[in-house]
């Protein structure tokens, strides 16, 4: 039996599952997380939710509520995590943290490209579990994230940040990740380049049923895509509403804020 044949085989399945919409979704339970800062402020309060498998998430609240910090949690940006964050039932702390970051992946606000070309970035996760993507397999993923077959060979400078962003995301889709974690990743993005990130997200939880968590501070972003959302504020999570109920709200802090965004 050739092994190379084998694990290139078992690659190119894996890459057929990205294209033809495998069941990557994961359900995503947190127990009491708290994070407290240096200065002994309370950051996260004992925050308890569940995130339902393929779902799509909106986190919003006001600034300093502690949305990044919430995010961060979840693949172990900062640690020790006090509290529990379940992946399937498995307490994140039990996987090995470069295989949870596989599996959650995360896009920031500014992307942030590696040295190289467009298609180094995009190899550079299986790269370092020793896969290297084949160049049919990159322009794949450059069209999973929307991204024509020119980019394949652009140096990350020549980009503006919403194809910037867009890349980064290929990079993570790289990975075959089972959750997306997104912190307002077209914030710094024009309309256009917004409307593109949202397509993209919507498909892969459309076709692959991906878990999605997105963090934004635009609350008709979250109506457009959010299948629920979660009202941070100061540290709590206050109330969870469909995207149609957000005027429902009753925490006072949560409709001020809701009132004042709209
Ligand atoms: N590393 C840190 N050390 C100390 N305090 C921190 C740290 N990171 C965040 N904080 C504090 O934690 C609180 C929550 O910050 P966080 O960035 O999570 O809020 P946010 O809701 O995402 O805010 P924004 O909407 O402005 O991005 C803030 O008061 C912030 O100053």
């Amino acid at each position: 039996m050739d092994i190379f044949q084998d694990s290139a085989q078992e690659h190119l399945i894996k890459v057929g599952e990205i294209e033809n919409g495998g069941n990557h979704g994961t359900k995503i339970n947190v127990r009491g997380l708290t994070r407290i800062s240096d200065k002994g402020e309370q950051i996260l309060k004992k925050v308890n939710v569940d995130i339902s498998k393929g779902s799509i998430v909106g986190v919003i609240g006001p600034s300093g509520s502690g949305k990044s910090t919430f995010l961060r949690a979840l693949n172990r940006l900062w640690e020790p995590p006090s509290g529990t964050v379940f992946l399937d039932g498995q307490d994140i702390c039990d996987l090995d943290v470069l295989n949870l970051r596989r599996k959650v992946g995360m896009l920031f606000q500014l992307p942030v490209l590696f040295e190289g070309t467009v298609a180094d970035n995009v190899r550079y996760g299986p790269q370092l579990r020793g896969n290297k993507l084949s160049d049919n397999e990159v322009y794949k993923l450059l069209a999973l994230a929307d991204l024509d077959p020119s980019f394949f060979n652009k140096s990350g400078g020549e980009l503006s940040v919403g194809q910037a962003q867009r890349v980064a995301l290929a990079r993570t889709l790289a990975n075959e990740p089972e959750v997306l974690l997104l912190d307002e990743p077209t914030s710094a993005l024009d309309p256009i380049s917004t409307q593109n990130i949202e397509d993209v997200l919507m498909k892969l939880n459309k076709d692959r049923g991906m878990t999605v968590i997105m963090v934004s501070h635009s609350i008709k972003q979250i109506q457009r895509i959010a299948d629920e959302v979660c009202l941070l504020v100061s540290g709590e999570i206050v109330e969870t509403l469909s995207p149609n109920q957000l005027c429902e709200a009753k925490h006072p802090m949560a409709l001020r804020f809701l009132e004042l965004s709209s």
